[in-house]
């Protein structure tokens, strides 16, 4: 997987990106990234990046032949066939595991994140394939957008975390949230352990994690089990769950 993403602040998606899962991940080769400044694009002596909206109003616009340039770039350097540019914004279609998920088939993901008011429709409507949100809230800019797509797509790229199962016992994976979980002490001044992960059972456990899961999505994200088929073991599991709970 290869990420390229266009940021007026290239460390700040570099340096984020070095860490943890993601920085082992190119480490070991697993993912590419590289970081493409519009302004490295202009053509004027101020570097220009951006300009006053027509119309008038608050702040500026981002302008597009710098965006897109820059995105020219990023394709030119790396021709690889199977790849999206996306747009990050709050006016795009909601960012949920089943996107990134398909979003992880793909060899390359352009991410262009915006800055300022906005971006110039005109590139977004012309040079992005997609526009994608974290959800409905202004943050100010793209770059934190653009981290959690590598992220979280790079979690889901074979190898990258060691036992294929990390990633599928992730919250979401399967459409329910995760289990809790517990490590050491045992016991605790603010609670002990649950036995059934003690006693060394491992369908007990596995059963008792699959209850878990469903109870906590019945619980906090109703939404979520409307969205998913349960097995006939799962609603017995979930039905059991919500006995011992009232
Ligand atoms: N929400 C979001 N999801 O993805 N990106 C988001 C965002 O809030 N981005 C910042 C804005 C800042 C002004 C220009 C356009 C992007």
């Amino acid at each position: 997987m290869r990420f390229d993403v266009i940021s007026l602040f290239p460390d700040m998606v570099s340096d984020a990106a070095s860490y943890g899962v993601t920085g082992r991940a190119i480490e070991r080769g697993l993912v590419d990234l590289s970081v493409w400044n519009p302004r490295d694009y202009t053509h004027d002596k101020h570097r220009t990046v951006d300009d006053r909206p027509y119309g008038g109003g608050p702040g500026m616009v981002m302008k597009c032949q710098p965006l897109r340039d820059a995105v020219n770039a990023a394709k030119q350097h790396n021709v690889l066939a199977n790849r999206k540019v996306i747009c990050l914004s709050p006016q795009g279609r909601l960012l949920n595991q089943e996107l990134l998920l398909d979003a992880s088939c793909y060899d390359q993901l352009i991410l262009v994140t915006g800055r300022y008011e906005g971006i110039d429709e005109r590139f977004i409507q012309q040079c992005c394939d997609e526009e994608w949100s974290l959800g409905d809230y202004v943050i100010s800019g793209g770059e934190l957008a653009a981290l959690i797509v590598i992220d979280a797509v790079t979690r889901l790229i074979p190898g990258v975390l060691g036992d294929e199962e990390s990633a599928k016992q992730d919250s979401h994976f399967d459409g329910l949230l995760d289990c809790p979980h517990y490590t050491r002490p045992e016991h605790s001044d603010i609670g002990d352990v649950p036995d059934v992960l003690l006693g060394g059972n491992h369908a007990d456990i596995k059963r008792w994690r699959m209850k878990q899961a469903l109870g906590r999505t019945w619980l906090r994200r109703p939404d979520m089990l409307e969205k998913v088929t349960l097995s006939a073991e799962q609603d017995a599991l979930l039905k059991e769950f919500r006995t011992e709970v009232v």
